[in-house]
């Protein structure tokens, strides 16, 4: 006799009833972080691409009714329009909330003359955190800049962050600081992926949204979910606010076409 399949656990069970039961929901938005959620980590952040099953699965997703795809990023909107191949009506929330382009509809950052003199003062001091150490790269924001440092060896890490941030602290004490995943990020404005989920729910009147992301900033995403209409997941590691787990992004590409697929079904 053949042995019965093993059951899959019971998180998977419940995280596959919450996915069905936001596909019958009237207004759907589906908000991704990109890196870590859609896309694997890679060396040089521009090579960055969304597994090609999770992108077909949001492809599929945004030309359905009533249904609307966004994607809720660390990355400066160029950079995320450019990895995402979104197109030009595409909702991007970048730089971690603070900068944000619905289709045509953007915000413009009007930087004040104060921010202008502290980026350019953070830029030079960062800068010479970046040349003493080969394999570090500075990322340029448009609101602060990111010290990544994934191509050095492992034991550098800690001290490049002591001396990112000691450095940043000598320009200002007033930064929006952020750890990530072997990067350390500094902005003078301090706008988070909470604000940005809640931009998106307003300017698409959803009735529910599911909100996936890996890292730390995405906290800021899962905590403004609402309890039994929302689906947060956390992918990979680490303690959570989000409602959900799964093991990485593989497992975000079967759960979007599982969405693509229920989603079609209830809106024909
Ligand atoms: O909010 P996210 O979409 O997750 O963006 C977070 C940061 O992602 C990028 O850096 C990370 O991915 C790179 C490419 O895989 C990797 O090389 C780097 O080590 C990671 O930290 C991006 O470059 C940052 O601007 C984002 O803030």
């Amino acid at each position: 006799m053949t042995a019965p399949a093993p059951l899959p656990p019971a998180s998977a069970v419940a995280l596959a009833s919450a996915v069905k039961r936001l596909a019958e929901t009237d207004r759907l938005l589906v908000a991704m972080d990109f890196d870590g959620t859609l896309a694997p980590f890679v060396d040089v952040p521009r090579g960055a691409r969304a597994l090609p099953e999770s992108k077909a699965a949001l492809d599929r997703l945004e030309r359905l009714p009533r249904t609307w795809v966004a994607y809720v990023s660390g990355r400066p909107l160029d950079s995320l329009q450019t990895v995402t191949e979104a197109d030009e009506d595409a909702l991007l929330i970048g730089s971690h909330g603070v900068e944000i382009r619905f289709g045509r509809d953007g915000v413009s950052l009007d930087l004040s003359d104060d921010e202008r003199r502290t980026l350019e003062r953070l830029g030079e001091v960062l800068g010479e955190v970046v040349d003493s150490l080969p394999g570090l790269k500075l990322e340029v924001k448009p609101v602060g800049f990111g010290v990544h440092y994934r191509l050095v060896a492992d034991e550098h890490g800690p001290d490049v962050v002591r001396r990112a941030r000691e450095a940043a602290a000598a320009v200002s004490d007033r930064l929006t600081i952020r750890d990530g995943k072997d990067i350390i990020e500094f902005s003078v404005r301090g706008a988070d992926k909470g604000d940005g989920v809640e931009r998106l729910r307003e300017y698409t009147g959803a009735t529910a949204v599911i909100f996936a992301g890996d890292d730390v900033t995405d906290e800021d995403g899962f905590r403004v979910l609402r309890a039994g209409e929302d689906v947060g997941i956390k992918v990979g590691r680490g303690e959570t606010a989000a409602q959900y787990r799964v093991a990485d992004e593989h497992a975000i590409a079967t759960l979007l076409t599982l969405l693509a697929e229920a989603r079609a079904a209830a809106t024909a």
